[in-house]
């Protein structure tokens, strides 16, 4: 995830544990309504001194740098501790006063926890499997609810086992959405044949290039290829071929154009565009030049009616050292233009203009 979205998600975590707090903070007026007066001040003892205060613990720990990795151990583990304190509450108003204290805050802390902190589905599991054994401990040492006991603790581990099964259908969903959303975002930049950059991503990267460089003050170039009579090709051979020639195409792109900065992309057909920064035009002449002895030596049969026997392709390149005014669309052009050139200069050759 990047910076922002982590800074987000732990102030949204934040949030969620002061209106759990919150949360606590009101059950208490709805619990002193119900409770006998000599457990009030247990009562009062177990929520303020440490049911509440452990969640602004957490608050605390938020602020750690190890919050972030660790959060979904630290709220299961937060799921326990108050679940336990709500297992102290039962069992001290029955043994004090023969109180039979609600049981479903150990439901609601574990929803809580599970759902609006997000603890994993394998430590929720673990988390009401811990808290499921308490409560039957406490069953077995206080019969607090009678003839009812069977009922309860049936719901107690009934309500966990569910939270615990959905959060696992939850993050089963997410990390299908996620891996979905993934696979959407590379169909939608990339060509499927050829796996460079579409045209749409191919012009949104070279636009994101050209502001870095104007930025930074560095020469910019933009290469145009094209097939040399590729009709004539796939006339020849079958269009399945001619998809190989333009895989091949690529590859020999990959071969010469191999920094990470570099930009390659399928401008359409079978016509391909390189955008690169930080290089001269010897450079730019050396890499064309490479593009062409790749194909020489690759010497791909041509069709018999084609200019040249073996399949190349030609290219114009335009290389420019002081960007600034310079737009993409004004240099495509001009690469394009030299390609033009290029092809009525008997193709199989490159020619580059500089601008400076
Ligand atoms: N096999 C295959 N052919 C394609 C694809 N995209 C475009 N083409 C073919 O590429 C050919 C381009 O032909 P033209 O634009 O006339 O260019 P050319 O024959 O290369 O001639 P010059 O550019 O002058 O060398 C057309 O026959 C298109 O059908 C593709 O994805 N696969």
């Amino acid at each position: 995830m990047e910076v922002v979205g982590k800074h987000r998600e732990i102030l949204r975590l934040r949030v969620a544990l002061l209106i759990g707090a919150l949360l606590l903070a009101s059950f208490i007026l709805a619990d002193m309504a119900l409770l006998p007066s000599p457990l009030y001040e247990f009562y009062l003892q177990n929520r303020l001194i440490y049911q509440i205060p452990v969640i602004f613990l957490v608050i605390a720990l938020s602020f750690s740098r190890f919050f972030y990795a660790a959060r979904s151990w630290i709220f299961a583990g937060l799921m326990v501790m108050l679940t336990f304190a709500n297992f102290v509450l039962i069992y001290q108003s029955w043994v004090l006063y023969e109180f039979a204290f609600p049981y479903e805050g150990t439901i609601l802390y574990a929803f809580y926890c599970v759902f609006a902190l997000g603890v994993t589905y394998k430590l929720a599991l673990v988390a009401s499997i811990i808290s499921i054994a308490g409560f039957i401990g406490l069953m077995v040492i206080a019969p607090v609810y009678g003839d009812r006991v069977m009922i309860s603790t049936s719901f107690v581990v009934g309500s966990l086992f569910i939270c615990a099964y959905a959060k696992y259908r939850l993050d089963r969903i997410v990390i299908l959405l996620k891996s979905t959303n993934k696979k959407l975002n590379t169909l939608s930049r990339e060509d499927p044949l050829t796996n460079l950059l579409n045209r749409r991503a191919l012009m949104k990267e070279g636009e994101r290039l050209l502001s870095l460089s104007k930025r930074q003050n560095l020469s910019f170039a933009v290469f145009m290829l094209d097939l040399d009579d590729f009709k004539k090709y796939n006339d020849a051979f079958g269009h399945q071929q001619g998809d190989d020639a333009i895989v091949a195409q690529a590859d020999v792109m990959r071969a010469v154009f191999q920094r990470q900065t570099d930009i390659l992309g399928r401008y359409g057909g079978e016509e391909f565009m390189v955008i690169v920064s930080g290089v001269s035009a010897r450079q730019v002449e050396q890499s064309c030049q490479q593009i062409l002895d790749i194909w020489d030596k690759k010497a791909l049969p041509h069709a018999s009616n084609a200019s040249a026997k073996t399949v190349s392709c030609s290219i114009g390149a335009v290389v420019v050292t002081n960007i600034k005014g310079q737009t993409l669309e004004g240099l495509i052009n001009q690469a394009d233009n030299e390609l033009y050139q290029a092809k009525a200069a008997g193709k199989g050759t490159y020619l580059l203009s500089t601008l400076s």
